[in-house]
């Protein structure tokens, strides 16, 4: 294989699992469990996250339309998450792979103590060839309480597990240069430059049965490889395509990962929702904090601390139009921070250890 992966997180969404009426799609699914498996005896650990529990419960019943979006989304998750794992778990005991099922909300990743019990258990999982199927507890989790979508959810066990390599499987080649309908959109191979703005090419159009859609892929996609970890958008409606991506076969697009960060990085990378404070920076800190140097942020630069925290919270670093610039680990309280607001020579709020930027 062309890529040496040691540890993959395959994410496969709706769409793939899915035929046009969306009914789950069990000759794609057992091809994709075939391809997986033979990457597993490859001696690669591989992570699934699989979207697919709305789906498979629209084939066991009808709901009448008199029920609001998320009751039904809870009813149908419900059911269809039992028959997907079932069917996971079927056609991997064909290979001899035992698969698990892991049901997480976005709660469960809201502090370092849940987040490394998540960790802890995956890890366990792996320890003994067990093969981890990842997905939303769609049944508890609702609005605000949600992942924007399962590409989220990936990003975040990529990052987590240090994985080698996100595979996204969606059904369309990568992302297009412009609207993938058209005949003269492209796909881009390649994405090293964290300053591309996807926006101006990638619309907000979503699949059929996908949630987030391209735009949303794209941000998490770019965050995960400034970690470290290489990210491959790829169709997965199409034959082979797992094989095709390790063997550098399959036309996609790959983003190239950064040098790695560490494992508290990486969690301060995806924990804005659990934020508590707010510290606003001058001119001068926002240019060192963004500059190629690594740099913590001193209290010299810091012109407002918005909302109060704690010593050991997570704090978001905006500037003075509120544009979020980092997360970071503060070092002491906001009380503190307050009376050392603007002096020189003082201990940093946040190390840049402890420090993601945007
Ligand atoms: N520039 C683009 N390149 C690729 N796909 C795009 C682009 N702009 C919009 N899209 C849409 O994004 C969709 C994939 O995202 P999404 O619906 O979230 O898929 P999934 O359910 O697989 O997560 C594609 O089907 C496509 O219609
Ligand atoms: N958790 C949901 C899928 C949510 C989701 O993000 O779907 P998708 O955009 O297709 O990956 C399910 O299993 O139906």
């Amino acid at each position: 294989m062309a890529f040496n992966y040691r540890r993959i997180i395959i994410k496969i969404g709706s769409n793939v699992l899915t035929k046009h009426n969306g009914l789950p799609d069990l000759q794609r699914i057992e091809h994709l469990v075939e391809q997986i498996a033979f990457i597993k005896k490859q001696g690669i650990e591989v992570i699934l996250v699989s979207s697919g529990a709305v789906a498979s419960g629209r084939s066991l019943i009808n709901v009448s339309d008199k029920y609001d979006a998320v009751a039904v989304r809870q009813l149908l998750a419900s059911l269809g998450q039992v028959k997907l794992i079932n069917t996971y778990s079927k056609l991997f005991e064909r290979f001899d792979i035992l698969c698990s099922q892991v049901l997480v909300t976005k709660e469960d990743f809201r502090d370092r103590l849940h987040y490394l019990n998540i960790k802890n258990c995956l890890e366990l999982l792996m320890q003994h060839q067990v093969l981890p199927v990842v997905n939303e507890n769609d049944v508890v989790s609702v609005t605000e309480l949600m992942f924007t979508d399962n590409d989220e959810l990936a990003g975040l066990i990529a990052s987590m597990l240090n994985a080698h390599a996100l595979i996204l499987l969606t059904n369309v080649d990568g992302i297009y240069d412009g609207d993938p309908k058209l005949e003269t959109s492209k796909v881009i191979d390649e994405v090293n430059n964290k300053a591309i703005d996807f926006s101006s090419f990638v619309s907000s159009d979503r699949s059929q049965f996908g949630r987030g859609g391209m735009i949303t892929k794209t941000h998490m996609a770019q965050k995960v490889a400034q970690l470290g970890i290489a990210v491959h958008i790829a169709n997965g409606t199409k034959d082979n395509i797992l094989k095709d991506i390790l063997d550098e076969k399959a036309p996609h697009t790959r983003f190239v990962p950064h040098k790695t960060a560490s494992g508290k990085k990486k969690w301060i990378a995806h924990s804005e929702t659990s934020a508590t404070g707010i510290v606003s920076v001058n001119a001068g800190a926002k240019a060192a904090l963004t500059s190629n140097k690594a740099t913590s942020l001193l209290p010299v630069g810091i012109s407002e601390i918005k909302t109060d925290f704690k010593k050991g919270d997570i704090i978001k670093l905006v500037d003075g139009a509120n544009q979020l610039i980092g997360l970071g680990i503060a070092e002491y309280s906001s009380e503190k921070a307050r009376e050392k607001l603007g002096l020189k020579n003082q201990k940093p709020l946040v190390h840049y250890d402890y420090l993601y930027l945007q």
